[in-house]
């Protein structure tokens, strides 16, 4: 069972790449269960913040903790899946092979594989070499490797970039069902229409966060419905001048 207290619990992160900050001191907290979005620009540093969530990102100062445990810590290494952006599946195996070695890797058990292959919805792909997979079906073997030996937090790094909007759809559907399970999922992304389909949203720029809550709260602090606008009403609150 998920205790309710945070699934992560972030305190004045500050992470340096290249010689310059990218993270200026971020707090917030992902409630368990929840499905939450991380959206901003590009380069406003929402891949370097899911690093440092999982663990392989030097950071500068601050607190990470990952369901109870400092990010990277072994214990977590089967409770938390990540997916990176860019798939990280073996392009001469099958998918198939290549669930079966990750499934290995991670003391998952055989029986995952079926499963996850089933979750993502890449029945059909399952015995085909990676290298000749579609887009969507490569960001769905990607993410099934992710969702072996059933993770408590699923860290996902723009897992619909590139998609068309009906696996979008069924990615999103995929997302709460396993949120509904007690899953907790941060989705990085940076199309705005996704943050309609989630319990909460991170709105990053420039390695801050501009807004931490729910997509209605969002809407009610700006007194604008739609969150593209919503967020250009936030650049230009934080900014200084009158939106
Ligand atoms: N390996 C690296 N070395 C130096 N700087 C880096 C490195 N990786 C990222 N950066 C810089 O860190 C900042 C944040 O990058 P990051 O990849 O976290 O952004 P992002 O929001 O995930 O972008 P995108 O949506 O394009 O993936 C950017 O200014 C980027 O140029």
């Amino acid at each position: 069972m998920m205790s309710s207290s945070p699934a992560v619990s972030v305190r004045d992160l500050r992470v340096a790449r290249g010689g310059r900050d990218v993270l200026h001191g971020l707090t917030f907290d992902v409630p368990p269960g929840s499905v939450v979005g991380l959206l901003g620009p590009s380069g406003c540093g929402k891949t370097t913040l899911l690093r440092a969530l999982v663990g392989v990102q030097i950071v500068r100062s601050g607190e990470v903790t990952v369901l109870g445990e400092p990010a990277g810590s072994p214990g977590l290494r089967r409770r938390v899946g990540y997916a990176t952006q860019r798939p990280a599946v073996y392009a001469d195996l099958t998918v198939a092979e290549n669930l079966r070695y990750f499934a290995s890797v991670l003391r998952a058990p055989r029986s995952d594989v079926d499963r996850v292959v089933r979750e993502v919805g890449l029945e059909a792909g399952r015995d085909q070499v990676v290298a000749t997979l579609s887009g969507g079906q490569l960001g769905r073997a990607n993410l099934a490797v992710a969702l072996l030996g059933s993770p408590d937090l699923l860290v996902l790094d723009e897992p619909t970039v590139g998609l068309d909007p009906v696996l979008r759809q069924e990615l999103w559907e995929l997302f709460r069902g396993l949120a509904d399970r007690g899953v907790t999922l941060l989705v990085s992304s940076h199309v705005m229409d996704e943050a309609t389909r989630t319990d909460r949203l991170l709105l990053m720029r420039e390695g801050r966060i501009l807004a931490d809550g729910t997509p209605d709260g969002l809407r009610a602090r700006t007194g604008v419905d739609d969150l593209e606008a919503a967020f250009l009403h936030l650049i230009a609150e934080t900014s200084g001048s009158a939106a």
